[in-house]
């Protein structure tokens, strides 16, 4: 993995991964389209190499599949070498690599289109906004695999979707499509055919021109005061807010805003 310069396409050394910047944007491609960007071992411990050194100034990250699939999940041609050990540690190990983008510092875009199945799909489940080409199609076959999910698709996909549709999902095999995905909370966006990964860098450029602690407070502190109970996460909200209010960014923001040097607030026409 390597990660390249404004508008380069860089492919590392492995070639598993993909990796271009622009601005403050980084982009990550899963590279094995001839497996339908299939997750094995080395693919999961770049991912989780990029996310442990993400350049300090890199504002968002958008990951997304090369070819026509976002990810057709686990390697299964991996899976059979494990024993009972070998299973947890390696489950373990997608944990370890999932919750680097779940906690990431910066906000995670999934630029979904064709398979996003099983460990793929459990990976876009660790992103922070998911969008969608109609090509998009989620399953999660491991019923039929006689297998279960193993990337913390059972804590982050209910809380997406509801238990009762993952139930649904793992215990007849059934395949949403990109509107249903939607429907049900899964996608925030569906574009148009071919421009999912536009709009996936034009939100990740938006977002990176956010107030950084702003969007901390977004990733770290939302979902645990949503979580909390009420007292607990109003305390919360107001010692967060209270952080925020008092950064010298936000400060110059506001005073832009009052001095009429920003843009307003309006839908668009
Ligand atoms: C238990 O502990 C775990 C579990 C997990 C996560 C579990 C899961 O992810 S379960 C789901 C596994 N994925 C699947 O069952 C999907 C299998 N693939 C397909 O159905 C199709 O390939 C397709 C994605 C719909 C694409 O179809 P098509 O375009 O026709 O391409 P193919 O000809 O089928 O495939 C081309 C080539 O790729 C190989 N391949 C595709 N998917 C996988 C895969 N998932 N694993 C390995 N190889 C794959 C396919 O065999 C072809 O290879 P050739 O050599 O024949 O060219 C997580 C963590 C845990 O601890």
């Amino acid at each position: 993995m390597t990660q390249g310069n404004a508008d380069t396409a860089d492919a590392g050394a492995s070639g598993l991964l993909r990796i271009e910047r622009a601005d403050r944007v980084l982009t990550v491609g899963l590279n094995r389209p001839a497996k339908r960007n299939a997750l094995n071992d080395g693919i999961i411990l770049e991912i989780g190499e990029c996310f442990a050194s993400l350049p300090e100034d890199i504002g968002a990250v958008v990951i997304h599949g090369i070819g026509d699939h976002f990810s057709s999940g686990l390697d299964l041609s991996e899976l059979t070498e494990h024993d009972a050990t070998g299973g947890l540690l390696h489950s373990q190990m997608w944990h370890r690599v999932f919750d680097r983008i779940q906690y990431s510092r910066v906000p995670v875009i999934a630029a979904l289109r064709g398979a996003v199945i099983g460990g793929g799909l459990e990976l876009a489940c660790a992103a922070h906004i998911r969008v969608a080409e109609p090509s998009t199609y989620f399953a999660l076959p491991e019923g039929q695999r006689g297998i279960f999910v193993g990337g913390g698709g059972s804590v982050r996909l209910p809380r997406l979707i509801g238990v009762a549709r993952m139930m649904d999902m793992m215990l007849t095999g059934r395949v949403y499509s990109a509107t249903e995905g939607a429907s049900y909370g899964f996608a925030q966006y569906v574009t148009e055919a071919g421009n999912g990964l536009g709009k996936a860098l034009e939100l990740a450029t938006k977002i990176a021109s956010n107030a950084p602690l702003t969007n901390f407070a977004v990733l770290q502190a939302l979902p645990m005061i949503a979580e909390a109970n009420p007292q607990t996460g109003l305390l919360m909200e107001s010692l967060m807010a209270t952080v925020a209010q008092s950064d010298k960014e936000a400060k110059r923001r506001i005073r832009e805003f009052l001095e009429h040097k920003t843009a307003k607030v309006k839908p668009k026409s």
